[in-house]
Order: C-alpha cells, then sequence, then structure tokens
C-alpha cells in the first residue's frame, strides 16, 4: 500500500517556497501496518528554522499582517472546504503513516476541516473591552496576535492537532511554524499544500520537518519566536518549556494523561458500555485523552468487567487499511514499550484479549488487553501507557473513587457514570482534570469545547474559543482627554 501523495515530502515550506532542507538529509517514513518504507521527508535542522522564522516575521511584516480579520476569517473558512474535497486522500495518507484504521484517519481529516470552519467564523467576532475608568480617561482594550507561533506537533493525531493550535494561531493573525513528529508528517505536509492553494499568503504557515532533537529544539529555544504549542510527552514538554523560558517566550503545554471513568451503581451501564471500551482503544490507546483506568463501585463490579471482556473478544487488530476497530502502534519501538507494561501486568489477572487479523509480523501490533481487579498504586493503573491496554479498579465509596482518580501525576479527563445529580455535581469539582465528562466520554471530541490539562498534563487551553485567547495577547489603551 502506499499513500497517495500527489507532492513531494522532501522538501520543507518557507516563505511559501517547497524547498529541500539544508543539509540535503532524509529521514524514512515507516508505515507500521507492515514495516515497509513509506517515504522520505527532510532531515530539516536549526538553519532551515531559522529561514522559517524569519519567513514568518516577514509575513507579518507584509501582505499576511496587513489582513483584516474577516479578510483571515474567510481565508480559514474556505481552508476548511478544501480539505473535505481532500479527506479520502487525506485519510488514505494518515491510515498509511500513522496505522490509524481507515475510519478513523478520516475522522480526523473530518475534524481538521471543521476546525477551520470554526476558527474562520470566529475570526472577527472576538473583541476586547471598554473599561470604565477616572473622569477624563477612555481605557479600551485590544485583542493582538503574538507574532511568531511555533508549533511541535505529535505523531498520534496530527491532523487535529495542527487544525485546534495552527487554525487558532492563523485566525488571531500569528504567522506559525509548523514542526512535525518525525514519525508522522504526511498530513502536516498536505495540509500546508492545501493551504497554499487556497492562497494563504507566503509565510503565514511554514512546515519544517526533521527530528524532535534537532529542528524541534532549534524552534523552541529561538529568540525569534513568540509563542510555542507543545503537544507531546510530558519529558519533552519540560525540555520546550525551559527553552522557551530563556527566551521568555509563553509557552502551552498539552502533554499525557492516565485518565479515568467513575461507574456507580447506578450507571445505565448499556449506555456506558461503548465508551468504556472506545475510549481506551480508540488510536490503539495512543491518545493523550485515553481512558486507561476504569474504575467501578463493587455492585456493579462483575458486570462491567464481565462485558467489558465480552466486548475485548470481539474486537479485531490489523492493518490501517483493513478499517478494523484497532491498528498497529505506531512503531516497533513503541510497540516494545507497551509489550514491556504488559510484562510488568504479569503479575495482574487478564480479564480479556481482542486477537489479531492478517496482521503481518513485521507490522508494530499489540493486541488489547484489559486488566481485572488492579491496586491503584500498580504501575499498569499509574503509568501512562500509549497502547491499548485498560485497567479496571474496584471500589467502594465515593470518597475511595476520586482518592484514586486523583491519585495519579495526571489531570487530563475524567468521566462519572452515574444518574444521582447531586454527585454528578461533587465530583465534577472534586475529580483533578482539565475537562470532566458526565453520563459521556469526550462529548464527540467537540472542536467548540476548550481542552487542556492540570499537573502533568500540562497548563494553557486549546480548542474553542479559550483557544483564540491563549493565541493572542491583550492591550491596554488608556487616553487622557481631558
Ligand atoms: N495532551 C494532548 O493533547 C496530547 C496529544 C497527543 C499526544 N500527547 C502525549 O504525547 C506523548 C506521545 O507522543 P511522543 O512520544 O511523540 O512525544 P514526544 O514528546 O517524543 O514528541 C512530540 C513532538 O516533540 C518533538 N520533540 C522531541 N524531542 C524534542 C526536543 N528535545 N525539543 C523539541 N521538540 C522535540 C517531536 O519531534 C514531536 O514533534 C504521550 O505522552 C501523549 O500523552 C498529548
Amino acid at each position: 500500500m502506499t499513500a497517495p501523495l500527489w507532492f513531494d515530502p522532501t522538501e520543507i515550506l518557507i516563505g511559501g517556497t517547497w524547498q529541500p532542507c539544508t543539509s540535503g538529509q532524509t529521514i524514512p517514513l515507516i508505515n507500521p501496518s507492515n514495516g515497509s518504507e513509506l517515504a522520505l521527508i527532510a532531515r530539516g535542522k536549526g538553519d532551515d528554522i531559522d529561514a522559517a522564522v524569519s519567513a514568518a516575521q516577514s509575513a507579518l511584516d507584509g501582505e499576511w499582517g496587513r489582513m483584516t480579520a474577516l479578510e483571515r476569517g474567510r481565508l480559514l473558512t474556505e481552508i476548511g472546504r478544501r480539505v473535505l474535497d481532500y479527506v479520502d486522500t487525506l485519510a488514505e495518507i494518515e491510515a498509511c503513516d500513522v496505522g490509524k484504521p481507515l475510519g478513523q484517519a478520516r475522522a480526523d481529516a473530518v475534524a481538521l476541516a471543521r476546525y477551520m470552519e470554526f476558527y474562520g467564523g470566529a475570526a472577527d467576532k472576538v473583541h476586547g473591552a471598554t473599561i470604565p475608568y477616572l473622569d477624563g480617561y477612555t481605557v479600551y482594550t485590544l485583542r493582538e496576535p503574538h507574532g511568531v507561533t511555533g508549533h511541535i506537533v505529535p505523531w498520534n493525531y496530527p491532523m487535529q492537532i495542527i487544525g485546534r493550535s495552527v487554525g487558532a494561531a492563523l485566525t488571531m493573525g500569528n504567522a506559525c511554524v509548523l514542526k512535525p513528529a518525525e514519525e508522522a508528517c504526511l498530513t502536516a505536509l498536505a495540509f500546508a499544500r492545501i493551504c497554499q492553494e487556497v492562497g494563504l499568503p507566503d509565510g503565514a504557515l511554514n512546515v519544517v520537518t526533521g527530528l524532535g532533537t534537532e529542528a524541534g529544539a532549534a524552534l523552541s529555544g529561538h529568540p525569534g519566536i513568540h509563542h510555542i504549542s507543545f503537544t507531546g510527552s510530558v519529558r519533552t514538554g519540560a525540555l520546550v518549556q525551559q527553552a522557551a523560558g530563556a527566551n521568555v517566550v509563553p509557552v502551552t503545554l498539552e502533554l499525557g494523561g492516565k485518565s479515568p471513568q467513575l461507574v456507580f451503581d447506578d450507571a445505565d451501564i448499556d449506555a456506558a458500555l461503548p465508551f468504556l471500551v472506545n475510549a481506551g482503544i480508540q488510536n490503539a490507546g495512543q491518545t493523550c485523552s485515553a481512558s486507561s483506568r476504569i474504575l467501578v463501585q463493587r455492585g456493579v463490579y462483575d458486570t462491567v468487567r464481565d462485558r467489558m471482556a465480552e466486548a475485548y473478544r470481539g474486537l479485531t487488530v490489523g492493518p490501517a487499511m483493513d478499517d478494523l476497530r484497532v491498528g498497529p502502534l505506531i512503531s516497533n519501538r513503541q510497540r516494545d514499550i507497551v509489550r514491556g507494561f504488559l510484562d510488568k501486568g504479569a503479575d495482574l489477572t487478564v480479564a480479556a484479549t481482542g486477537k489479531l487479523q492478517n496482521a503481518p509480523e513485521t507490522g508494530a501490533y499489540v493486541v488489547p488487553t484489559l486488566f481485572a481487579d488492579v491496586p491503584p498504586d500498580h504501575t499498569l493503573a499509574r503509568d501512562e501507557i500509549f497502547g491499548p491496554v485498560q485497567v479496571l479498579i474496584p471500589f467502594d465509596t465515593e470518597e475511595e473513587a476520586v482518592r484514586i482518580a486523583n491519585g495519579t501525576d495526571y489531570g487530563l479527563v475524567a468521566a462519572i457514570w452515574t444518574a444521582n445529580g447531586a454527585r454528578q455535581m461533587r465530583l465534577a469539582r472534586a475529580l483533578r482534570a482539565g475537562q470532566v465528562f458526565i453520563n459521556n466520554y469526550g462529548a464527540g471530541g467537540g472542536v467548540e469545547l476548550p481542552f487542556g490539562g492540570t499537573g502533568k498534563s500540562g497548563h494553557g487551553r486549546e480548542k474553542g474559543f479559550e483557544a483564540l485567547y491563549g493565541f493572542s495577547t491583550l492591550k491596554t489603551v488608556a487616553a487622557h482627554h481631558g
């Protein structure tokens, strides 16, 4: 299977010109469904990042910087429409690059279009305020772009993460330098081609592929950027924050999670079941907001365990283009990390596993695994696995459930399944998480919903209107007119 590329992936985009990187070196991309080489990409480094940051600054000083909010909004809306024309192509590219089942990859492409539509419509609706002040003064605020924004994205949801961060940054009039992940970056390049096709001014979006330790490090420590948005691991997020801090550059960090779902005795188990399972195995569990811990009250514990186990036994795992429930992991390296976690669970009870279907041995496959009766302090119940692995943890009381749920370093997502309205309100406050879902998980991933973490899950918010505030800065103007 080859990806339907209509462009040369060894070229990077700087100031509107597609070109090889300065070093002339390339990095191979691997199709995780079968281990074959998919494409070569440019190994951009510091020189290329320098050029991209300069090009972005020139765009701010030129045509892009002069565009009105209305014009930017129309352009983004048009980009969204054009992305829809490419949905099937983008989905196939993503399936080959990430190993994501085709249907899930298609949903990501549709989400990318939706981000552009949402932000395009919002561009001319973000405004400042007038502030009552002393006699003789008129005081108001202006929302302005930061300037040049850096965007470092991971491999697990390239299109969605580019949509929510680059989309919001462009809306507010920033000029972007995007550094996609070296494991999967073809849809980032494709998106930039689409933006150019629609007429995004040169330099408003620049894309430099390369290694995180080279291009990524150069971007996060660059003195010419004014904001950086990073999505990825806690370890790298801390490095990015440190590098940006040296230049006093503000940072948004979207990091990992160990997100729990709390199922109480009075929950509607039929309604909960698809969410309990899907939130753990979507994108083979390689989702920052994956729900890897299922906390269940004793009265329904056996029922939930047995029904989840039954669902797990029906999970099929195979090549992305076969569009089964679960595809491969991103790489053999990631597969081995997840297998290492499974080894650490050798002392635990396996409630059920899924099964492989036409999965080549050369692919990066891990069979989804559900563990039962897991102690809350076990490694599998505390550490982010980033694979299709879920643990069931029984509890007796609400207080115990909250204590377990809040007992990790993370705080990204939590869900509560209960019919008790008072408990819903209590727990929505008590749970340490950037977002809490009541009788659902993820609310369909809507682009309108602000998203971000607490604790080691990061800080700052993307998605929704909140992102537009994050990708802009506030200027206060006080005029004295007597
Ligand atoms: N909160 C979210 O929205 C979200 C979304 C997706 C993934 N994640 C998290 O990301 C992690 C998995 O992704 P990963 O393993 O690719 O993460 P990673 O941190 O290794 O890589 C993410 C990005 O950072 C770049 N990078 C690597 N080293 C760098 C450095 N020294 N300086 C600057 N950039 C560098 C990479 O090239 C890539 O583009 C998981 O922990 C997951 O939870 C979080």
